[in-house]
């Protein structure tokens, strides 16, 4: 039998679900989130700006943002019985992996675990924003051996966030670009993580489970795993001139460069990159230190020339969370975070207009 359905590798180019969510409009070169493009929210809104903008299809006036903000530091605790399996999972496991059992755990906590109506779903999604900074920082505390650390309800939200991972308050400097970090992370239309949460979705499945399997999704080197694949290569290189080789030895044994290419930007930059590759020049400049940026400079020239490629938002972020003194490990799991609020947006979505996704095969084995 020939079924009339064509195979599409990788399903590129496919159209997956219908969204009112966002979409990556490559003729226009804008990031269309609910309306907005995301680089002028970036210059104009913070992270949780744009989080409610997901979750309730518009900004928050003052009003709605200092109740957002009180809501959310009203659920900042974690119960502390999650630190205790954390302190029992083995110490070599990512953090990824420590914040998808935290996630799991938090099924277990919520009381209505049988609805899925939008209220209910959005202030998980609620509780989620607020709850995820902890357990990503908690797991990578608790798996390499530290302390866990309370969150600060006096600091603003990203502050927040980045006060627990560096255990210092961050200047107003590296305050506002974490946030810029966060708010470009945060969605990103149909990448791989958003598909397998929606087709676990479509199955009428809880949005934890559709989180966390986007959190296995998100780990991969080919997506958000790439941040801190970038970073080690910077590390290993040291200079310019060690970074060069190091691509070009690459390119020559034909291995994929992490932190280049895109399935959607294949040929362009992706946009948000260079919003991140601005705030690594200000950084660097901040801290007279001009060589991560020269040497991502010099990295960018040679893809470019050797395999027109472009940067994605990990090559820059990647520098970028180095600077803001982040421990590597933590990179993909900071994105996840930031990517928790688009996810749920798309789990409450699919709930709302469903298909199980159940597609087809090409079959090549002997019948
Ligand atoms: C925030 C994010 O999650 S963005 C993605 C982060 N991931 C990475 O940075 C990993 C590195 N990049 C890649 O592996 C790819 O570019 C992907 C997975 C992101 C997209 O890949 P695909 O759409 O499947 O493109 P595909 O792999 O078919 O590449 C097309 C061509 O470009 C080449 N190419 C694509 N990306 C790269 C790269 N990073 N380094 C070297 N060559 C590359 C491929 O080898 C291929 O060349 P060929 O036609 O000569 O064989
Ligand atoms: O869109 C993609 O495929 C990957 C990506 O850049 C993201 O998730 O931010």
């Amino acid at each position: 039998m020939k079924t009339n359905i064509d195979f599409v590798p990788g399903l590129e180019g496919v159209i997956a679900a219908e969204t009112a969510i966002s979409l990556l409009d490559t003729e226009q070169e804008k990031i269309i989130l609910r309306g907005y493009d995301l680089i002028e929210l970036s210059q104009q809104y913070d992270y949780l700006d744009v989080a409610h903008l997901l979750l309730e299809g518009k900004l928050p006036n003052s009003e709605e943002k200092s109740e957002m903000e009180e809501k959310l530091k009203a659920e900042y605790h974690v119960p502390t019985f999650v630190n205790d399996v954390f302190s029992l999972l083995p110490k070599r496991l990512h953090p990824m992996d420590g914040l998808r059992t935290g996630l799991s755990i938090l099924a277990g906590i919520d009381k209505n675990m049988d609805d899925r109506s939008i209220e209910v779903n959005k202030n998980r999604a609620y509780e989620l924003l607020a709850k995820l900074p902890t357990i990503t920082v908690n797991s990578y505390r608790i798996l390499t051996n530290d302390e866990p650390i309370s969150p600060r309800k006096d600091l603003p939200y990203s502050a927040n966030f980045l006060y627990m991972i560096t255990g210092k308050v961050p200047s107003e400097q590296e305050m506002e670009i974490f946030d810029r970090s966060l708010l470009l992370y945060s969605e990103h239309e149909m990448p791989n993580s958003t598909f397998t949460a929606r087709v676990i979705a479509s199955t009428q499945s809880d949005l934890y489970g559709s989180l966390t399997g986007a959190v296995a999704s998100l780990k991969g080197n080919l997506h958000g795993g790439a941040n801190e694949a970038v970073m080690h290569m910077l590390l290993k290189a040291k200079t310019v001139a060690g970074f060069e080789k190091m691509l070009m030895d690459k390119l020559e044994r034909k291995e994929k460069i992490m932190g280049f290419g895109h399935r959607v930007y294949m040929k362009k930059m992706d946009p948000r990159a260079s919003i991140m590759k601005e705030s690594l020049k200000q950084l660097c400049e901040k801290k007279g230190d001009l060589l991560l940026l020269e040497m991502c400079e010099a990295g960018e020239k040679i893809m470019e020339e050797e395999k027109g490629l472009y940067p994605n938002l990990d090559y820059y972020a990647a520098p970028v969370y180095w600077m803001l003194g982040i421990p590597i490990a933590l990179y993909t799991p900071i994105f996840f975070s930031a990517r928790t609020v688009g996810l749920c947006a798309h789990v409450i979505e699919q709930h709302q207009n469903n298909r199980l996704f159940r597609p087809r095969v090409h079959y090549i084995g002997e019948r």
